[in-house]
């Protein structure tokens, strides 16, 4: 049996990351008691029938009372107003952690609702799929995947240590950088593939109605799978580029520059340019698939939704 390392832990926000964070730390025996809290009582309700936790309340500032960690997993944005109502109720020697995909901003956001009693310990699990919700929830989401830890360099390093020892027994490989380092990677990494997959999607939505159908009717697998990105979270990702502004202008210049080389040896005919690209990005493809970072946990998940969502979509679209 591995050891607690926190007797009682709250999840403020239990859509798929809270809901996976429950069922890996469960799944892991690290945790004692979790406590759920959620924005909405029917959302709060789900979480109850899939026995995600042990005590389930209406108020985050009523979750987090004696808790040893709270965990805040809900769209960017809303990180700020969470801190300002949990940042009172919280027990001395307390951490404090989130989940966004934005770090720097979110630092912003909270901190200075937190006392100086507490530990900040941001984080970032870099694993997920495009669905939502407590049902989106499942134990082997962060196996095998990265977790960023962006604690200020003043904080509590037995904090930090714990920190990293749970997100550990959740299956995950752990890196702490700062908050900006963070951002700046991850706007390559994710947020501009997402800004790409929803532009194309929404090209291809814009076509005049002939071709716009017979898109939908041929999307071999290249479009399909900006159509699977596409269909992430729009409040979630609203908020990542809203709160990752300044990394993604920077990394979205970069990227039209060299759209626009790319442009240039199409129109010019100059095959040289377009080989050398295709086969440098075809050996980073390979690196990562050796690496072991695009298999088994996340799309173990993500093809149970998939398949469970293609069953669904053709149980309601009557055949014609
Ligand atoms: N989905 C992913 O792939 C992924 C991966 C890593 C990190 N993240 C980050 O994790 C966080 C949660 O994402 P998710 O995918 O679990 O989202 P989700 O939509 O599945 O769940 C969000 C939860 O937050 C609650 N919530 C929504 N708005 C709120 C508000 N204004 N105030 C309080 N609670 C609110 C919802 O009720 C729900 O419980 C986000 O910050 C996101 O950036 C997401
Ligand atoms: O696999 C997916 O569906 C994801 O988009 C997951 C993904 C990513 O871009 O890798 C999305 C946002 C999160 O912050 C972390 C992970």
């Amino acid at each position: 049996m591995a050891e607690v390392i926190f007797p009682r832990l709250a999840l403020v926000g239990i859509g798929l990351i809270g809901a996976s964070i429950a069922l890996a730390a469960r799944r892991a025996g690290v945790v004692g008691e979790i406590v759920v809290t959620t924005r909405r009582p029917e959302t709060l309700r789900r979480a109850e029938e899939l026995c995600l936790g042990d005590r389930y309340v209406s108020t985050a500032a009523e979750a987090v009372a004696d808790a040893d960690c709270v965990i805040v997993s809900v769209p960017v944005g809303a990180c700020g107003a969470v801190a300002a109502e949990i940042g009172p109720r919280l027990k001395s020697g307390a951490i404090v952690s989130d989940v966004g995909s934005v770090k720097a901003s979110v630092v912003r956001a909270m901190q200075p609702h937190l006392p100086g009693t507490v530990s900040f310990v941001p984080g970032h699990p870099i694993a997920g799929t495009e669905y939502s919700g407590p049902d989106a929830g499942f134990a082997a989401l962060f196996d095998n995947r990265w977790c960023v830890l962006t604690p200020a360099p003043e904080v509590d390093p037995e904090a930090v240590t714990l920190m990293v020892a749970f997100w550990r027994a959740l299956g995950a490989n752990v890196e702490t950088m700062s908050a900006e380092h963070h951002d700046l990677v991850l706007a390559i990494t994710s947020h501009l593939p997402h800004l790409i997959a929803y532009n194309i999607v929404g090209t291809a939505a814009e076509l005049e109605g002939g071709i716009r159908s017979e898109v939908l009717k041929f999307s071999a697998s290249g479009f399909r799978d900006f159509t699977r990105i596409a269909a992430s979270d729009p409040v979630m990702w609203r908020d990542i580029f809203l709160n990752n502004k300044d990394a993604v202008l920077e990394m979205l210049g970069r990227f039209n520059e060299d759209l626009a080389t790319l442009t240039r040896a199409i129109r010019n005919g100059d095959g040289d340019t377009l080989l050398d690209l295709f086969t440098r990005t075809r050996a980073i493809r390979r690196s990562i698939v050796a690496l072991g970072q695009d298999t088994a946990a996340a799309d173990f998940g993500r093809n149970d939704h998939a398949a469970a969502e293609t069953k669904r979509a053709q149980e309601e679209t009557p055949a014609d």
